[in-house]
């Protein structure tokens, strides 16, 4: 049996519920090993992020050398990636290796509003590193600073997602967890041909910590087994409302989400 290998690139969250940690826990809950290069240690709880703390270029290169050259991952996720040479040296990383399983998450902002991307990134962002995503999940907000435009609405989020394809990206995820207008949060897909509705009952809750990122996770475990972007989605979209909807209730800001809620009715009985 060949076991799936997934590498998630991103920044460690010293509370638990996001970047590295939720990567890794994601990738395990779902059957596949993962493997990490940071590229930042942060200090965070559910109340907010208390410190940044980046590696240098060199240990983020010899972390991802590392790993690509003896342990050959089928899918690769990345996450804060703190500056624009970060960016641009994951983005040769990934044309040095031909990798092309490419999910990116393009963090920018946490969920209590510190930066985790210098301004100066977006630019790279879009030049050196959505070209390569085979899938890319911005929220509304980072939609907005990727393509320049506001969004207000499903329209303007599809206008958003053809423009990020027309940049080069191969399938755009606009996620629908900043959009509180209804009862239904709605995630749009575009795969450059047609637009596709993932829905999900909107839970009332401040415990959503890490969403994006678990998220992005599922999709990369799903798509490191072999499985095509929709039915990876559809999966990773299952996950996250499980997770969402099974509360830890830990912390008194944003609480993490709960990573083994969607085994639970199977394993942890
Ligand atoms: N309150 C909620 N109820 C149900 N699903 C939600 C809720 N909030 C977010 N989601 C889902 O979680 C996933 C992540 O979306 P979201 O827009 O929150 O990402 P994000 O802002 O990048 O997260 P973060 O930056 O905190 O990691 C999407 O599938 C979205 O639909
Ligand atoms: C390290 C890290 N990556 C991503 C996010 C976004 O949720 C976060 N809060 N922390």
């Amino acid at each position: 049996m060949t076991v799936s290998r997934a590498l998630t690139i991103a920044g460690s969250d010293s509370g638990g519920g996001a970047g590295i940690q939720a990567d890794l826990k994601t990738f395990q809950e779902l059957g596949v090993f993962g493997m990490t290069a940071i590229t930042a240690v942060t200090a965070q709880n559910t109340l907010g992020v208390q410190g940044v703390y980046p590696l240098t270029l060199e240990a983020l290169k010899t972390q991802i050398d590392s790993v690509a050259e003896d342990l050959s991952p089928h899918a690769i996720k990345t996450g804060m990636l703190f500056n624009a040479d970060m960016i641009r040296l994951v983005s040769q990383q990934i044309v040095h290796y031909g990798w092309e399983n490419i999910i990116v998450d393009p963090v920018m902002v946490a969920k209590g509003g510190q930066s985790l991307l210098q301004e100066e990134a977006d630019e790279a962002l879009i030049t050196s590193l959505l070209p390569l995503a085979k899938v890319i999940t911005p929220n509304i907000p980072e939609a907005e600073v990727l393509t320049g435009m506001e969004i207000r609405t499903l329209d303007h989020r599809k206008d958003a997602a053809k423009r990020l394809v027309d940049l080069g990206a191969k399938n755009v995820m606009v996620k629908g967890g900043h959009d509180s207008t209804n009862d239904v949060v709605t995630d749009l897909l575009y795969d450059g041909h047609t637009f596709h509705l993932f829905e999900g009952e909107r839970k009332e809750t401040k415990h959503t910590h890490g969403t994006g990122c678990t998220f992005a996770a599922a999709i990369t475990a799903e798509i490191s087994k072999g499985n095509n972007v929709l039915d990876a989605i559809q999966t990773a979209k299952a996950f996250i409302q499980s997770a969402i909807e099974d509360q830890l209730g830990f912390g008194s800001g944003h609480g993490p989400t709960n990573h083994w809620a969607y085994n639970k009715r199977n394993v942890y009985r």
